[in-house]
C-alpha cells in the first residue's frame, strides 16, 4: 500500500481539493500511485472532491496523511467520512484538534492555524500552500543561467532532487554574508545549488563540487563553462567521503568556510564529521533535507533513510561543537 502525502482544503462552494503527492518523491508521470490517484473520486459524505491540476500536484508535500482502507477526517472543524480509497490524519488535521480556529477560504490562500495549545505560544502557523510558494518565488532574483540551468534539468531522471530557487538564494546568500573564499559542496548533480554559490563567489574563491554520478556532471560543467565560473569550481568526481578524507590528507584542514551537504543522507553523520575538521571556526556547515520531506516526525516512519536522518538530527541537537538552526526551506 503507497504512501501519499496530501492537502485537503475547502473552498467557499464547501467542495474539496486534493493535492496529492507521492509520500518520500513526487507523483511523476508514469507513477502507478499517480495513476491510482488520478482515477479516485473520493466522496465525503456528500461533497465531491475534485483531483488538483498537476502543477498544483507537484507542489504540496507539506502536509501528511497516511493511505488507508477507509476513515474518518477532519476537514477544517467538520468531521467527514471517506468512504472507499481514503485517507488518514494529516499534520493539519492533527493541529485542528487542538487549534481554536482553522482557516480555509480558498484552495488557494495562506492555510492557517492557530494553535491554542500553550506550549505553540498561540502562535499562527503557517503551511506553504500553493499560493504562497508561488509568492515565494515570485520574490526570488534568479539569475537567467540558473533558470536555464533549472529548465534543461527539469526533464532529466532525478530533478526533483535540485534544489529549488529560493533555497539557493538562501545558500548563496549565507556565502556572501560569510564572506566565504573557500566551499565545498557533496551532491552536485547537475550543478544548480553549486552553480547559485559559484556566481557570488569571489574570482580567487574556490568550490570543491563533489559528485558521484559522471552523466549529471558533465551537464554541471557545461553551466560552469557557460556562466564563466568554472576557474572557481573545483570538480571532483567520486564519493563524498572519499574527497573529504582526501581534502584532510592534504593538509587542507580548518581551511574551508562553508559546506552544502546534500549527497547520500545515510551518510550525514560521517561527511558532518570529516567537515568539521575541514571547515574553519565559525564556519558554516548546511545539510540539506533534514526534515525528509517531514518522515522524520512522523513515529510510524522507520525506514533506514528516515531513521538515519532522525539521528543525525538528535545528535546534531546533542553536539556541543557546533551551533545549530533547523530550517523549514
Ligand atoms: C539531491 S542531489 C543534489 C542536488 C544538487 N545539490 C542540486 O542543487 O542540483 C544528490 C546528488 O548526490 C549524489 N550523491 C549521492 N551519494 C553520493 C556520494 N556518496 N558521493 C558523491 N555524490 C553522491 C547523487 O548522485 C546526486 O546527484
Amino acid at each position: 500500500m503507497g504512501h501519499v502525502t496530501a492537502d485537503v482544503s475547502l473552498n467557499d462552494r464547501v467542495s474539496c481539493t486534493v493535492l496529492l503527492v507521492k509520500k518520500g518523491g513526487r507523483a511523476e508521470a508514469g507513477d502507478p500511485t499517480r495513476s491510482r490517484l488520478e482515477a479516485l473520486t473520493l466522496s465525503l459524505t456528500g461533497l465531491e472532491i475534485e483531483m488538483a491540476s498537476n502543477s498544483v500536484l507537484y507542489r504540496c508535500s507539506l502536509i501528511s496523511f497516511q493511505y488507508t482502507g477507509a476513515a474518518t477526517v477532519i476537514v477544517g472543524r467538520r468531521t467527514v467520512a471517506i468512504s472507499g480509497n481514503g485517507f488518514r490524519a494529516c499534520t493539519s488535521i492533527r493541529l485542528s484538534r487542538n487549534c481554536c480556529s482553522c482557516s480555509y477560504p480558498n484552495p488557494n490562500d495562506t492555510a492557517f492555524v492557530v494553535a491554542d495549545d500553550e506550549k505553540y505560544g498561540n502562535k499562527q502557523i503557517i503551511s506553504l500552500t500553493p499560493r504562497l510558494y508561488d509568492y515565494i518565488l515570485s520574490n526570488v532574483r534568479e539569475p537567467e543561467i540558473l533558470r536555464q540551468l533549472r529548465e534543461e534539468t527539469a526533464s532529466m531522471r532525478g530533478s526533483q532532487m535540485q534544489v529549488s530557487p529560493d533555497q539557493a538564494q538562501l545558500l548563496a546568500m549565507l556565502v556572501q554574508i560569510l564572506g566565504a573564499k573557500r566551499c565545498i559542496e557533496l551532491g552536485v548533480y547537475t550543478g544548480y545549488s553549486s552553480l547559485a554559490v559559484a556566481l557570488v563567489l569571489p574570482d580567487s574563491a574556490c568550490l570543491v563540487a563533489c559528485e558521484r554520478d559522471a552523466k549529471s556532471l558533465e551537464v554541471a560543467k557545461k553551466y560552469y563553462e557557460l556562466a564563466g565560473v568554472s576557474h572557481k569550481v573545483d570538480v571532483k568526481h567520486g564519493m563524498a567521503a572519499d574527497v573529504l578524507n582526501s581534502l584532510i590528507l592534504n593538509g587542507e584542514s580548518c581551511s574551508y568556510d562553508f559546506a552544502f551537504v546534500d549527497a547520500e543522507k545515510r551518510m550525514n553523520q560521517e561527511y558532518f564529521e570529516l567537515l568539521l575538521q575541514l571547515v574553519r571556526v565559525d564556519g558554516v556547515i548546511v545539510v540539506d533535507n533534514v526534515l525528509w520531506h517531514g518522515k522524520v516526525a512522523d513515529p510510524l516512519i522507520n525506514d533506514a533513510k528516515t531513521a538515519s536522518i532522525r539521528s543525525f538530527n538528535k545528535n546534531i541537537m546533542e553536539d556541543p561543537r557546533v551551533s545549530i538552526s533547523m530550517v523549514c526551506i
